[in-house]
């Protein structure tokens, strides 16, 4: 049973390597550690899972220079009011995380508290129900061209894990991959500007990303080096444990969706973003010019006005759900009559999707 201050991660690291181009031992070995890391923590980490690593790196470049841009042109492409057109730019403070409720009282006390993040989304670029919201081409050339190829990359990853999730729960041929055929998905970058004050993230008066699970099927994260990333352990409710970034490994997650359709057999965890391990205690800015005299009455140097303890934080998530017109029903493989009845009414994805985003920004 882990205590408050284990800081081991309790997600495997699989070499999906394996699944993708190894003999039919490998894969059904691999086939089986997803499968328990799902069951057992509903994340895991993959190796080798054929998205280049200079995709990557150059997916956070674009990322970092399009926050860096002044906010009037990110207001350029505006995400819209409402949770039912979810692309384009949003400001910080402006998306409220809810956790897994519908209750009005809960989702007001959870507003209370923004998160200080900003984000863009995009999706599909044939997606005619949420069109994306680009920028205007010469406010950043090229980003588009890329986002849409590395969305592509990306949502194939996600057809490649379903093909293993298929395996795990012996469902027929094809599977569940042409059950996201229309890959309706959407990437998310996400900026966590740098903070002057780590002592309220410290504290857990606040998080970088309020504790909650996702919503749709599978998601897919890459993060920078920075780290803050918590899941919830699953042995112990309501204590976390690190979910470090690992060099070259992509960390997948199961949503609330897929955890519905899996009958259970699959966690959706939750997760939250504080602070980065190994920040120092804040360290106030001196007033006055050359020397300041610190709490302790010794002289130290000026820290400089500007300067960050909490140091700036980017990830990209890739959220993937089913096609709308999926009927969500427990999959074949977790449950039977007798001693594992269903446990939910069937809902099609769009139905479930609608009433998640509903929650999630102010219409
Ligand atoms: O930034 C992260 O590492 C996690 C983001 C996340 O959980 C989300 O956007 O749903
Ligand atoms: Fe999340």
């Amino acid at each position: 049973m882990a205590s408050r201050n284990d800081t081991s991660s309790p997600i495997p690291i699989v070499d999906f390597g394996k699944f993708l181009h190894g003999s039919e031992q490998e894969k059904e070995n691999v086939v089986k550690e997803i499968d328990d890391a799902f069951r057992n923590v509903g994340f895991v980490y993959l190796k080798n899972h054929g998205v280049a690593k200079e995709m990557v790196e150059e997916c956070f470049e674009w990322s970092k220079k399009f926050f860096a841009l002044p906010l009037e042109s990110k207001m350029l492409a505006p995400h819209p009011p409402g949770g039912s057109h979810h692309r384009g730019y949003s400001a910080p403070g402006v998306e409220k995380v809810s956790q897994h409720k519908y209750d009005a009282d809960e989702i007001s006390k959870l507003r209370e508290i923004p998160d200080l993040k900003e984000s863009y989304e995009s999706g599909n670029p044939t997606d005619q129900t949420q069109p994306n919201i680009w920028l205007p081409e010469s406010k950043l050339p090229g980003f588009r061209t890329f986002l849409e190829s590395y969305f592509a990359v990306c949502a194939a990853l996600v057809h490649r894990i379903l093909d293993a999730l298929s395996a795990a729960l012996q469902v027929p041929e094809p599977g569940l991959s042409p059950t996201h055929e229309k890959s309706l998905f959407q990437l998310r970058l996400l900026h966590y500007p740098a903070e002057d004050d780590a002592e309220p993230l410290r504290a857990h008066k606040r998080s970088r990303i309020t504790a909650h699970s996702d919503f749709g099927s599978l998601t897919l994260l890459f993060q920078d080096s920075v780290g803050g990333l918590e899941v919830e352990d699953p042995n112990a409710p309501g204590q976390f444990r690190p979910a470090p970034p690992i060099q070259d490994a992509v960390l997948v997650n199961i949503g609330d969706l897929m955890a519905r359709w899996s009958n259970d057999r699959w966690r959706s965890t939750v997760h939250r973003v504080g602070l980065p391990p190994d920040v120092p205690a804040t360290e106030k800015p001196f007033s006055g010019p050359g020397l300041g005299v610190n709490t302790e009455g010794q002289r130290m140097p000026k820290v400089a006005e500007a300067e960050k303890i909490v140091p700036d934080r980017y990830s990209i998530p890739f959220f993937a759900v089913p096609d709308m017109d999926t009927v969500i029903d427990a999959l074949p493989g977790c449950w039977d009559e007798e001693s594992n009845p269903k446990k939910y009414e069937p809902v099609t994805a769009w139905g479930y999707v609608q009433m998640r985003m509903a929650a999630l920004y102010d219409s």
